[in-house]
């Protein structure tokens, strides 16, 4: 396989809990794959090590197959590996339009440039409109984030990652907290990302998993258990028992 992103042998212990337990994983280019598995799995730990927010213990990790275990988070996004932004981290102040154009700038090297009028410089406008206008939030540009709704924000973090130019995203649970109504433009715009990005998507909502995910790779306490296709995953003993066991845990705790 021509891989875009390949982790291999990955290891992370916090004290003696070890949460990332020689984890290797392979995407190609316009993979689509779904990481799920029970709360507390490492999923979250396994996407900041990846990004640069964590440092592993042993292991490697190759984009376009360059060992970046030595290159920073920021380095990592110039590189192609890139981690939707998270409403948490968007400027409640700030509009959509002004999120996207830093998001160019930064792209582009400009990033110095953040305290001018970036908006006029024509590409940068030129491309936040379009980006804004493939995720239908046109007419949202120039309002605040902080006056549209979260359904609306969510759309934004893809449209910020997307101006990063990505070959890998990484997506953290895209649609949680959005209402039911405005689910369906997420997953549209999901359905809508460029057909050679590779995306790793963490989900707990097994309908959407089901929807967008060509692969499923599930985590549980640290280690890979399966990496597979949707239709086999429901079928899995293994997978099965860490779900059934994480639900008996939760229970006994309650
Ligand atoms: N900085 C840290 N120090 C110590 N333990 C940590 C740290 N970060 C995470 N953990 C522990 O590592 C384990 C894996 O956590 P992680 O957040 O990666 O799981 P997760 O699969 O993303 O869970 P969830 O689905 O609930 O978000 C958990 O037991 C968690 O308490």
């Amino acid at each position: 396989m021509n891989a875009i992103f390949e982790v291999t042998n990955l290891r992370k212990a916090f004290g003696g809990l070890t949460v990332t337990n020689d984890v290797s994983l392979s995407m190609a280019p316009g993979d689509r794959v779904a990481l799920i598995g029970p709360n507390g799995a490492g999923k979250t730990s396994f996407v900041n090590l990846v990004t640069g927010n964590l440092r592993p213990d042993a292991g490697e990790i190759h984009i376009a197959g360059h060992n970046v275990n030595r290159i920073d988070a920021i380095g990592r996004v110039r590189r192609g590996l890139v981690r939707s932004f998270q409403v948490t981290r968007l400027f409640q102040d700030m509009t959509p339009a002004e999120h996207i154009g830093m998001a160019v700038l930064q792209r582009t090297g400009r990033s110095g440039r953040m305290f001018g009028n970036f908006l006029a410089m024509r590409d940068v406008m030129a491309e936040t409109e379009e980006l804004l206008g493939t995720l239908g939030l046109a007419g949202l540009a120039h309002r605040k984030v902080s006056e549209i709704a979260y359904g609306q924000q969510r759309l934004l973090e893809i449209a910020v990652a997307m101006a990063l130019k990505p070959k890998v995203l990484l997506l953290d649970e895209p649609a949680a907290g959005v209402p039911q109504s405005d689910t369906g433009r997420i997953e549209q715009a999901l359905a809508d990302l460029p057909p050679d990005l590779a995306v790793l998507m963490i989900e707990h909502d097994m309908d959407l998993v089901f929807r967008f995910a060509k692969r499923v790779v599930v985590l549980a306490a640290g280690t890979i258990i399966f990496d597979g296709s949707p239709k086999d995953v429901t079928q899995d003993a293994r997978v099965r028992e860490a779900y059934l066991g994480s639900y008996a845990h939760a229970r006994h705790a309650a």
